[in-house]
């Protein structure tokens, strides 16, 4: 998969233009390219890829650290009930043995109509910043937020995309590899949430079957009222179901449910890399340990029968 790396980012006309390049791929969709991996220049941009991501670096700030499992916003659309991390996710954290995982950089991609509010959501969270001003995204940015997630250091890539339709063919070409998509609407315009199936058909497209955690989250929530809101929410719900999708109201002007969730992002992301670590090392011993498991292709009798014909054709 080919890992784009942000090179500039500027402002020129009220747009915030952002200029990428691909650098060599890496070994695994959403893996991380180790912070000072050479693979990995300076970007000069907000996008970089800080040495502080290094486990050596200073420790992650206060409010990313996640002890307990984030909760839902709604039970009426959440992609998991239960409170706690997954058993076997606990005792891993607790005995350090999480393999790869602290190194690894989850691919998180947003996406939705412009003006939805995608950059201020992104910018809220990792810079605790809100812009009145709109500038429309070109192509695509990201930015990297580490966490330490019971006590493992784990990291989310998030890809801030352009929903201006002449700029969705750039975009779309960074959808690949996402363990995370986040479809974003606000909640004061109906039709953009109408819109966010079609982005979600287009990121899923770019990704492997039931590969990636779905949100859909409403913006602007300070711009309702209580009634409003709920009238908006139901609606939403409804069709977070259908994308199986877990549903979030946020302001990133306020700030409201910001932090909850992209700590809930985090954690589930966390959750499935452990698991699948797991499940990758014990079916790695398999192979490794298991003498019986180089497996013929075809029926016993077909290999023999093969293994004849070409010993038969061989001078
Ligand atoms: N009141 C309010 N305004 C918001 C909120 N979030 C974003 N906005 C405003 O909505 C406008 C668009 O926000 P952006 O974050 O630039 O939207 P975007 O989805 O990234 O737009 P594109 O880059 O064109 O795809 C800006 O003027 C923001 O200030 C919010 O939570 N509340």
């Amino acid at each position: 998969t080919p890992v784009p790396d942000a090179l500039d980012s500027s402002d020129a006309g009220g747009s915030r233009v952002v200029l990428v390049s691909m650098v060599i791929a890496a070994p695994d969709p959403g893996f991380a390219q180790l912070p000072n991996s050479p693979l990995v220049g300076p970007t000069g941009h907000s996008g970089r890829m800080k040495s502080s991501l290094t486990p050596l670096g200073p420790p992650v700030s206060r409010d990313r650290i996640i002890t307990s499992f984030p909760k839902w916003y709604t039970p009426h659309a959440c992609l998991q009930l239960k409170e706690h991390f997954h058993g076997q996710v606990s005792s891993t954290c607790q005995s350090r043995n999480t393999g790869t995982v602290g190194l690894r950089l989850s691919k998180v991609v947003v996406v939705g109509d412009l003006y939805v509010g995608k950059t201020s959501l992104i910018h809220r969270f990792c810079k605790n910043v809100f812009d009145r001003d709109y500038k429309a995204t070109i192509g695509v940015d990201f930015e990297i937020e580490r966490f330490e997630i019971a006590g493992i250091p784990y990291s989310l890539q998030i890809w801030d995309t352009a929903g201006q339709e002449k700029f969705k063919c750039i975009a779309s070409a960074y959808y690949r590899g996402a363990q995370v998509i986040i479809t974003a609407f606000d909640l004061t315009d109906v039709q953009t949430l109408e819109h966010t199936r079609q982005w979600l058909e287009d990121a899923l497209r770019e990704n492997e079957p039931g590969s990636c955690f779905v949100f859909l989250v409403g913006t602007k929530k300070d711009l309702l009222s209580g009634a409003a809101c709920e009238q908006a929410e139901m609606e939403a719900v409804r069709l977070a179901n259908e994308m199986q999708a877990e549903y979030w109201s946020v302001s990133a002007k306020t700030g409201e449910n910001v932090k909850a969730f992209f700590s809930r992002v985090a954690a589930l992301a966390f959750e499935q890399s452990v698991l699948q670590d797991l499940e990758r090392r014990s079916s790695a011993r398999l192979q490794v340990g298991d003498g019986d498991l180089i497996r013929m292709e075809g029926s016993p009798a077909e290999t023999q029968e093969s293994k004849t014909s070409s010993s038969l054709g061989c001078c």
